[in-house]
């Protein structure tokens, strides 16, 4: 099932400012769609209105080709899984997936097949006849999902189902819903506001913010191509260096002291933002005296993070590959970037992908 989303505005009664403006998408059959965004730019209001939970205000949803905005939840053909998973406490794991079908009034031998194979698929076989409150939260997250997987729909809608379990259970159930949807060729919308989630589920992901839709692209389109300064800051970690400066005689002049080398053209006088990722930063460690000093150094296990003020200015994240001695206070020689960023300081839009070197006014 394919899903359009034309010029979709939402406005909440009594508010005149809308929540989301001029929301467009087209999300295939069979893919995996995240929307991401920080809290309160409108995710779950977007999924509410796919689901027909709530009123779209203007702009057209399309279902496999129809406009959908005057069905009623159930004629959309949908599933929905939430943060909370809504179980019911006093049925059984197999009663639980087995509601909406008996709901419906289906027959009781497909409702039989149906949910143990759901259950099957979500490694639940065993525990069917528990109450929800003897199953662990991964466990309950799985009844939720395969009582979506039961009602058989094509298209099925998230709403952040992994955020109350922990870590490492976040990252399993990760990969054991990518594979699920895999399988069992769902369209799949995935609101979540965790960046790493988004990058590692989705085909596409939808970024939001500020009302509106930053980008919609690849996970590698969004961290490599970020359309801008927003995006580029929302994905990564650590985030995103962002450096003043101002083009002059070819140059991006970040102070009176440093200079940016770039081959881009800009405007003459005009301000901008170096976006450099701190794997890119290229350093030296071994100097007398560098031209950024460390501030703090943070053993990540694989990597190591170096945060460093240069010429008692600028703040600059470094990560290094292992594990760096570099301490505190030590100086160090930033040289330059592989790869930066320059955005436009007045529309933070990106201007251009750079590579180049950092040298002395
Ligand atoms: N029923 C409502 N009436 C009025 N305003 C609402 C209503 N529901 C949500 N909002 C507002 O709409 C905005 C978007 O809310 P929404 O829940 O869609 O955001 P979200 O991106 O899902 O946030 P979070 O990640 O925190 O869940 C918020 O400013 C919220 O306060």
């Amino acid at each position: 099932m394919s899903i359009q989303l034309k010029h979709l505005v939402k406005k909440y009664e009594g508010s005149d400012t809308p929540v989301l403006e001029n929301v467009s998408a087209h999300i295939e059959d069979n893919e995996f769609f995240a929307i991401v965004g920080p809290s309160g730019c409108g995710k779950s209001t977007l999924l509410r209105m796919i689901a027909g939970i709530i009123p779209i205000t203007s702009g057209k949803l399309y279902l496999n080709e129809n406009v959908a905005n005057d069905l009623a939840p159930q004629e959309r053909k949908l599933s929905m899984v939430f943060q909370s998973y809504a179980l019911y406490p006093f049925l059984s794991v197999f009663d639980n997936v087995a509601f909406g079908l008996k709901a419906r009034k289906q027959p009781k031998e497909m409702i039989k097949e149906r949910v143990t194979r759901a259950l099957a698929l979500v490694n639940l076989t065993d525990y069917k006849d528990r109450k929800p409150k003897d199953l662990s939260g991964g466990q309950r997250q799985r009844v939720a999902l395969a009582r979506a997987i039961a009602n058989e729909s094509k298209i099925c809608l998230m709403d952040e189902p992994l955020s109350n379990l922990d870590a490492q259970l976040r990252a399993k159930m990760r990969i054991e819903l990518k594979e699920l949807q895999r399988k069992l060729g769902l369209t799949v919308i995935y609101v979540t506001h965790d960046q790493v989630e988004a990058m590692t589920m989705a085909d596409h992901v939808m970024v939001l913010n500020n009302h509106h839709v930053q980008q919609i692209d690849t996970p590698l389109g969004v961290y490599q191509h970020p359309r801008n300064e927003f995006v580029a800051s929302f994905f990564g970690t650590p985030q995103i260096n962002l450096i003043s400066a101002v083009f002059e005689n070819g140059r991006l002049k970040v102070n009176d002291d440093f200079i940016m080398e770039t081959d881009s053209s800009l405007i003459d006088g005009h301000n901008y933002k170096i976006g450099v990722r701190p794997n890119q930063v290229q350093i030296k460690s071994d100097v007398n005296n560098g031209n950024a000093q460390v501030v703090n150094v943070s053993q990540l296990g694989d990597r190591t993070m170096v945060e460093a003020i240069l010429n008692n200015q600028q703040e600059i994240r470094v990560v290094l590959n292992g594990q760096v001695d570099i301490r505190p206070q030590q100086f160090i020689q930033i040289e330059g970037a592989d790869e930066y960023f320059i955005f436009d300081s007045d529309d933070r839009s990106l201007v251009s992908v750079n590579k180049g070197a950092l040298v002395n006014a």
